[in-house]
């Protein structure tokens, strides 16, 4: 099949919501790769992660925006700067909601910014394996009296439906475009930056409610080879004491469980064997420091 340049679509599609409504979920399916970071912890999207979708017809680079909140510190004020200026470079936003969530202050105050955005928006309402098909109506209702959407897909993005409809409606509202990307690259993210956000991940799962969100992972290198193996090193960061305590565990079981299943999502990303060496320090209020967001890949000139 020939493919003419005035054919093809292509842009740019933010994938906005509050924490766990599923947007790594559904990236992952429509990528198929593991390579925005999945958790059942709230708050694990904080960069700016692009998924890449490509066809015969189509290329839709997907942005994963971090949460929007209502800023309580630094941090927080850093990702609704993000996610404004994401809305504003995109050629459309998908809205995505929990079909079990009810409507809350934060999907409000999100819907409030997006009134004022020219992007088209989509609501998306995930999860419908999660309440009963006579539910949508009245789910769907609440959103739209609030804002006027540009469609509406109710989908589940962990079994796939409605996802494929998703995609072709998306592809045809798309200018008509270039191949921003090469078609087998499917991330614009250096891979260090995945590393990291994986081994972030192993230490959310596994300290499930113990350890809140204040932890990063700072990749200290990850260019040597010994013996055949990738050599990684990383060090985890927490605010307190008592969290280094936990992220070690007792004689350190903790730490190497993280170790074992970090070990083994890098080593499918990366496609080969590695040695992962895995530190924990304490760096009390790291949300606030705006040297170490910016090292720990909150590259806050990017969104300035
Ligand atoms: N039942 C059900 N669960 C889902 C669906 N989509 C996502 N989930 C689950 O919801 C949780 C959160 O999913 P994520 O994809 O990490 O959510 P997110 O919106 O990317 O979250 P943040 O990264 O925190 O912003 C995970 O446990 C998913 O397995 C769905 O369609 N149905």
């Amino acid at each position: 099949m020939t493919e003419t340049q005035s054919t093809f679509h292509s842009g740019f599609v933010a994938i906005l919501g509050r924490p766990n409504v599923g947007k790594s979920t559904l990236m992952n399916r429509v990528i198929g790769e593991k390579i925005a970071i999945m958790s059942d912890k709230a708050q694990t999207t904080r960069n700016k992660i692009n998924g890449i979708y490509t066809d015969q017809t189509a290329q839709i680079v997907f942005v994963d925006t971090p949460g929007i909140h209502k800023p309580k510190n630094d941090l927080d004020a850093y990702m609704d700067d993000a996610a404004l200026s994401t809305l504003k470079e995109v050629d459309a936003i998908l809205f995505m909601v929990a079909a079990d969530d009810k409507i809350g202050p934060g999907d409000k105050y999100i819907m409030n910014l997006l009134k004022d955005v020219k992007t088209p928006v989509y609501l998306v309402i995930n999860k419908i394996d999660l309440v009963h098909p006579d539910q949508l109506p009245d789910i769907l209702h609440g959103y739209t009296e609030i804002l006027n959407f540009e469609d509406v897909f109710p989908i589940s993005a962990t079994l796939g439906n409605n996802v494929d409809t998703l995609l072709a409606n998306l592809k045809t509202h798309l200018p008509v475009g270039p191949k921003y990307y090469p078609e087998d690259q499917l991330t614009d993210h250096p891979e260090y930056f995945i590393v990291a956000e994986l081994i972030r991940e192993a230490v959310l799962h596994l300290t499930r409610d113990e350890i809140p969100h204040s932890v990063a992972v700072i990749l200290e290198s990850m260019n040597q080879r010994l013996n055949n193996k990738l050599q990684v090193e990383a060090t985890i960061y927490v605010e307190r004491d008592s969290q280094k305590g936990i992220v070690i565990g007792k004689g350190g079981k903790m730490l190497k469980q993280i170790g074992i299943n970090a070990r083994r999502e890098i080593e499918t990303l990366v496609g080969e064997k590695i040695n992962l060496k895995l530190w924990v320090k304490v760096q009390k209020n790291w949300r606030d420091d705006p040297l170490f967001l910016q090292r720990s890949g909150y590259n806050l000139k990017e969104f300035k």
